[in-house]
């Protein structure tokens, strides 16, 4: 079994694959390394002989987490390193080293599954948008805050914007203009994600004209998906991408 973790800022995305990658065995999201562990321990018969990894942690982060993998598995984890071109792909930045690992897998995923030229949105803590070319040139990209950091921002930095978490969920069943604070603020979050992915398609339409594909993925894609009717959601776009970047030798 191959264990692949997608460490991202604030949650831990892992799944349990079948050595030849056909079958998904187990799956979670998890808040924590410690909450990780305590699912990995909970699930049966698990037997890992190989583990990859992600992570836009810090260094030491994701070196505590590798050494805590070794002494629960007695797998080394192999993690993703940053590259300037994995097969037809290249990285766009100005230093390949600064573009977010999880990002790169994206790409790489993308262009695996599309063969053709993409846009890559990724909604979770952050928002990032990159687009690759359909001889797999990547062109840069887009961040800007993921739903979370919107909410936090806006409560942290007013005095009155203060609701529960329960009746922000309730708040998303629609996007009318919001009658309370909740309403108010979590439609008004969903509209800006909306309008980012809105945009990004108006780019992607004047950069190739020929045709390109739209992945989406992160945790809150499905706020967005109808935003790009022909849109893929992928959730393990990151995971895809993992699997060319760390081959199993
Ligand atoms: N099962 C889930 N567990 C946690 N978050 C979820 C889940 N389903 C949807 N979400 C939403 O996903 C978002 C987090 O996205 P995601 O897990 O992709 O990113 P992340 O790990 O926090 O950050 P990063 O951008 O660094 O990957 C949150 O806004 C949350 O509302
Ligand atoms: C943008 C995030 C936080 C998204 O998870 C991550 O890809 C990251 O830390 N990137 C480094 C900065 C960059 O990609 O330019
Ligand atoms: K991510």
């Amino acid at each position: 079994m191959i264990l692949e973790l997608d460490c991202g800022n604030s949650f831990i995305k892992w799944r349990v694959i079948s050595r030849d990658g056909s079958q998904r065995l187990f799956a979670g999201v998890v808040d924590s390394d410690s909450a990780l562990f305590d699912s990995l321990a909970a699930a049966p018969q698990l037997q890992v002989s190989h583990c990859r990894l992600v992570s836009v942690r810090s260094d030491a982060e994701t070196e505590q987490l590798v050494a805590r993998l070794y002494e629960l598995l007695g797998v080394e984890a192999v993690c993703a390193q940053s590259a300037s071109q994995v097969g037809a792909v290249c990285n766009g930045y100005e230093d390949y080293r600064r573009l977010g690992l999880d990002r790169w897998l994206a790409v790489l995923g993308a262009y695996h599954l599309g063969q053709c030229a993409c846009l890559v949105v990724d909604l979770g803590t952050a928002v990032t948008a990159d687009f690759i070319s359909a001889d797999g040139l990547h062109q840069g990209g887009f961040i800007c805050p993921g739903l979370p950091l919107m909410r936090d921002q806006l409560s942290t930095h007013t005095r009155r914007i203060r609701y529960d978490r329960q009746v922000a969920l309730a708040a998303l069943q629609e996007l009318e203009p919001g009658r309370s604070t909740a309403e108010a603020v979590e439609r008004g979050c969903v509209l800006m994600l909306r309008g980012f992915v809105a945009e990004q398609l108006l780019q992607a339409q004047a950069r190739f004209p020929e045709g390109f594909e739209v992945f989406l993925t992160g945790g809150d894609a499905d706020l967005v998906r109808d935003v790009v009717p022909g849109a893929q959601v992928v959730t393990d776009l990151v995971f895809v991408g993992l699997a060319i970047a760390c081959p199993l030798s």
